[in-house]
């Protein structure tokens, strides 16, 4: 049976190899074509090992010639190449970028993060924001979330929308696995300095606190992240200034009051806490809230895997909606432990 019509730009990267590995499992989504950029004409298998099922799939050069003809493009490709390439393909062509070319809406938070021309704003594309399911259900072109905006969003959105946290001095410390830098960043990532370590980057100035403070209305934010010794996984720590007296079990239930039907979004139980090995290889996240006892801030932990809920996983969720199947469809809900 020929499926939805679906191909896979920078398919050779790490965000692109976990897409072609979910939409392999895909009940209803074809993979018709799959490129790459200097890797154009190896072999899936040579570059991806894992991925068995697709191993003889070739890497063709990422041009609209190649890719126009599928009903849905992905585009896994480096910040500030996705712009130019979805204005060649064809109108009717849905899209959904991985990149962040199209996520702000403000330019010059654009300018003063990324540089560069902005090249427009498309239906930002985290469906558990109140009313943006269907926002991305009656757009063809989606802006996929950043891994630590997506992981922090889902842990401040509900908390200021609901009143109890302050939009002022939210303070985000989160640490990210390696394969959050892409597969081309060998030399800041050697395997021999990495293990073993644990270190900060983008100190003051990373490029997703824009994006956060758009998705949660926040005004204020620091982000602060760190380089975890570990190739997946992403754990936001979220802390706010509370409005009022709140307790843990008041943090609780507006987590779960925003959570409680979604697929992908789990509350944990009182008590347990969120690990980045419980979400590996899944689309979910894993929240959980608490007061600290000292400052009285209101603390959010929220776990996911950056090329599950964080990528790749968010980005087929949302091809769903836009394709109108079960928004479940192809994606795995549980973790592969250990
Ligand atoms: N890794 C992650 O956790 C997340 C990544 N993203 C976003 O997804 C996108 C891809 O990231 P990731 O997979 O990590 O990156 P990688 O570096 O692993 O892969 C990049 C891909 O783009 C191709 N490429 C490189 N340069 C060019 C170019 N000039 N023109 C066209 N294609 C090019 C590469 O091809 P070749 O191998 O042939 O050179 C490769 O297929 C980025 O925008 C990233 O920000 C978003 C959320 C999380
Ligand atoms: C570990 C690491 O370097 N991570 C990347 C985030 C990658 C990502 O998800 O975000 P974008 O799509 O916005 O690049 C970083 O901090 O820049």
């Amino acid at each position: 049976m020929v499926g939805i019509q679906v191909a896979v730009a920078g398919a050779s990267g790490y965000a692109g190899g976990e897409l072609l590995r979910l939409l392999a499992g895909h009940p209803e989504l074809e993979v018709v074509a799959a490129t790459a950029y200097e890797q154009a004409g190896k072999r899936v298998g040579e570059v991806h090992p894992q991925l068995v099922t697709l191993a003889d799939l070739v890497l063709q050069p990422t041009n609209v010639d190649v890719l126009g003809a599928a009903d849905l493009v992905f585009l896994a490709l480096p910040h500030g190449q996705s712009a130019a390439l979805a204005a060649q393909l064809p109108e009717q062509t849905a899209i959904v970028d991985l990149g962040a070319d199209f996520r702000l809406a403000d330019a010059d938070a654009w300018q003063r993060y990324y540089g560069g021309e902005h090249a427009g704003t498309w239906t930002y594309g985290l469906p558990e924001l109140p009313g943006q399911r269907s926002a991305i259900a009656a757009s063809k072109r989606i802006a996929n979330t950043g891994c630590y905006a997506v992981a922090t969003i889902l842990a401040l959105a509900p908390l200021i929308a609901a009143g109890i946290a302050s939009p002022q001095d939210v303070v985000v410390v989160a640490a990210s696995g390696t394969s959050g830098a892409g597969r081309s960043a060998k030399a800041r990532l050697l395997g021999s300095e990495v293990m073993g370590d644990l270190s900060p980057y983008k100190v003051g100035a990373h490029q997703h606190v824009p994006e956060i403070k758009q998705a949660s209305r926040a005004k204020t934010l620091s982000l602060t992240p760190l380089l975890a010794p570990m190739p997946r996984g992403l754990l936001s720590t979220v802390t706010a200034q509370p409005t009022k007296n709140v307790t843990a079990a008041d943090v609780r239930e507006v987590l779960q009051d925003a959570y409680g039907t979604e697929p992908f979004v789990h509350v944990l139980p009182e008590g347990q806490m969120p690990h980045t090995a419980a979400t590996f290889g899944s689309n979910s996240a894993h929240l959980q809230g608490t007061v600290d006892i000292d400052s009285g801030r209101i603390i959010v932990v929220s776990a996911i895997d950056n090329l599950g809920k964080g990528a790749a996983g968010q980005a087929v969720q949302d091809a769903n909606i836009v394709l109108g199947l079960a928004e479940t469809a192809g994606l795995p809900i549980n973790g592969v432990a250990p």
